[in-house]
């Protein structure tokens, strides 16, 4: 939830109603002017979430829409009631949906074609088009399109009002692929002002929600009447030399919210668990604000010496204590004139809290065994991984202090909620380090994506990280297999990790994958075969002189299937002559 200043998390039900409004007895209770007392409701079943509006006076709009009668909500929808903005998130569903309204249908159609592209190494794309209204006509002329067009494996439907979604078996997604290019000229050339948007599993998702979130919000990157895929709905923020990838809708609500933020000199914290990129976000409010050319001084309060905070933070005079031969400027004096980050703020020790709070107050800060008051410019980003209120309810936080920084507080998600993530970072950190290293470039497996997509990532995009850091150095080969991922990574006996929202139906039916066998061991079955196929694909366009329509009738194998199996076992074929450049 993203409401005035601040981000919050607010949990719906697993059944039931909620009523969300200004005033008691609402259930989800915002303060907001922008919002009428009794707004909207939500009602959850086991057939999933709808919102309905109580005939508000500033209306609920699902990504941008006004919402009319009981719209489902999706994960990756961005939900406004007024000027309060939310982005669904869909927790794994562990009741079969109920096969009644086409979007559920859909859904677990697309589910059920996940699971078997998973299971069996099998393409797969989803393709959102996105209506510029949700007219009838343009409905009514993308339906007779649709009947006489799809092929027999293929699903299409309305996900709601403006969005169509075709289920695409066998298609990988490449752009201008036989199957995909026609399908989306002959949906333009019916819906001119319409956009397009495409993912493939595993590439850019390993379970049907992810992807359906992915295709939409690459539609909605698409200009009218264009397609654009995944990566056209991801932003790279380029933050004086650090690079921030933003994919999730959460996330990109946050980084605007972050933007809105450091136009103002409000403090901010930021909260959320250890790795999940709070220096990141502190760094982007200070680049974008008004003291962006000035200093931004990162303090982590954990790992102050401990008898040595005050001194550091706030400077001391020569003599002022054993060992200080000289007189000293602080932390927050360096940072005159830019941003003060203080990381791990929840461990500021008492005494040194009381002095931030009045350093904060009068803009003065006084050095340790000095008696004259400095004056100092700065904003404070603050950041923890505590649940700071209940800190203030311990006694272990002055409440005071935690006002004064809170006054906008931001909660990043943890990296198992923004899935869609997952696979872009590990994409990203994994180039490069290969480059770093001056090494070739890596390909993650599809197996290693989906086992990456089910780890729960207690140590986040640093976890993410370090793993792409240590899997650049450790893998010899071109791929990225799951058994080069660390045995934590891997559920026991080929059971999948537990992930615990990222465990999908379609993931618990997958095959066993276990990783960590020592040298010499024997593979898992599914890796054996694995390699096994990439031997004969490969004997087979050496054959065939890297004619991949050849080497694929040689080995009996669809030509589609051939180039998606190449595709993913990072062999690059050259244009015009397709031959392999990896072996
Ligand atoms: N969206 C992102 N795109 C690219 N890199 C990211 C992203 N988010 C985090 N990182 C990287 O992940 C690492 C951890 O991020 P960061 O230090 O911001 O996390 P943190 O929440 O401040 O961690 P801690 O709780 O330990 O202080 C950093 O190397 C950071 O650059």
């Amino acid at each position: 939830m993203m409401e005035g200043d601040s981000s919050w998390r607010f949990a719906l039900p697993a059944e039931g109603s909620v009523l969300v409004g200004r005033e008691e007895p609402a259930d989800l209770l915002l303060k907001d002017e922008s919002v009428s007392r009794r707004h909207a409701r939500i009602l959850v079943t086991e057939e999933g979430a709808r919102v309905v509006d109580l005939g508000s006076h500033n209306g609920t709009q699902v990504n941008g829409r006004q919402v009319e009668g009981a719209h489902l909500l999706l994960s990756g929808d961005v939900l406004s009631f007024g000027g309060v903005v939310a982005v669904v998130r869909a927790r794994a569903r562990s009741v079969t949906v109920r096969r009644t309204l086409e979007a559920e249908r859909l859904m677990a159609h697309l589910r059920e074609e996940v699971d078997r592209a998973l299971r069996y190494g099998r393409p797969l794309s989803v393709l959102v088009l996105a209506l510029p209204e949700p007219v009838s006509g343009g409905r009514e002329s993308v339906e007779a399109l649709l009947t006489a067009e799809a092929g027999p494996a293929e699903a299409v439907g309305w996900l709601d009002a403006a969005h169509l979604l075709c289920v695409l078996p066998e298609v990988s997604g490449e752009p201008g692929e036989e199957g995909l290019g026609e399908r989306m000229e002959a949906l333009l050339a019916a819906c001119p002002r319409a956009r397009l948007g495409t993912a493939a599993c595993p590439t850019d998702g390993c379970d049907a929600d992810t992807l359906v979130a992915v295709a939409r919000s690459a539609a909605q990157a698409a200009k009218p009447g264009r397609a654009a895929a995944a990566a056209e709905g991801t932003t790279r923020l380029d933050l004086a030399g650090r690079s921030v990838l933003v994919a999730d809708p959460a996330m990109s609500q946050l980084y605007a919210l972050l933007r809105r933020l450091a136009a103002s000199e409000l403090p901010v914290l930021v909260c959320g668990e250890t790795g999940v990129g709070k220096e990141n976000a502190a760094f982007a409010v200070h680049h974008w604000s008004r003291r962006g050319s000035g200093p931004f001084i990162a303090v982590n309060c954990a790992a102050l010496p401990e008898g040595l905070v005050e001194s550091e933070l706030f400077g001391n005079e020569k003599g002022a204590f054993t060992g200080a031969t000289t007189a000293r400027a602080g932390l927050l004096e360096s940072a005159q004139g830019g941003t003060v980050f203080l990381d791990e703020v929840g461990e500021l020790p008492a005494s040194a809290q009381a002095k931030l709070l009045r350093a904060l107050e009068v803009r003065r800060i006084t050095r340790v065994g000095d008696t004259r008051e400095r004056p100092i410019d700065l904003r404070v980003v603050a950041a923890t991984h505590r649940d700071l209120e209940a800190e203030v309810v311990a006694g272990r936080f002055r409440q005071d202090l935690y006002f004064r920084l809170g006054a906008a507080t931001v909660l990043l998600p943890p990296l198992r909620e923004r899935p869609r993530e997952v696979p872009l970072l590990a994409r990203d950190f994994l180039s490069r380090a290969c480059v770093s290293l001056g090494r070739p470039e890596l390909v993650l497996a599809a197996d290693t994506l989906l086992a990456l997509s089910r780890h729960a990532w207690p140590g986040n995009v640093r976890e993410l990280r370090n793993l792409m850091d240590y899997v650049a150095a450790a893998v010899a080969g071109d791929v990225v297999e799951p058994h080069h991922l660390p045995p934590r990574m891997m559920g026991r006996k080929g059971a999948a990790a537990p992930g615990p929202e990222g465990a999908t139906e379609a993931g618990r039916a997958a095959p066993a994958m276990e990783a960590g066998a020592p040298e010499g061991a024997r593979l898992p079955l599914a890796q054996e075969l694995r390699e096994l196929e990439r031997r004969r694909m490969m004997e087979a366009l050496e054959a065939a002189e890297g004619v991949q329509t050849k080497a694929a009738a040689l080995i009996g194998m669809p030509i589609r299937t051939f180039s998606f199996k190449l595709k993913q076992l990072g062999v690059q074929v050259k244009p015009g002559r397709r031959s392999p450049a990896t072996e």
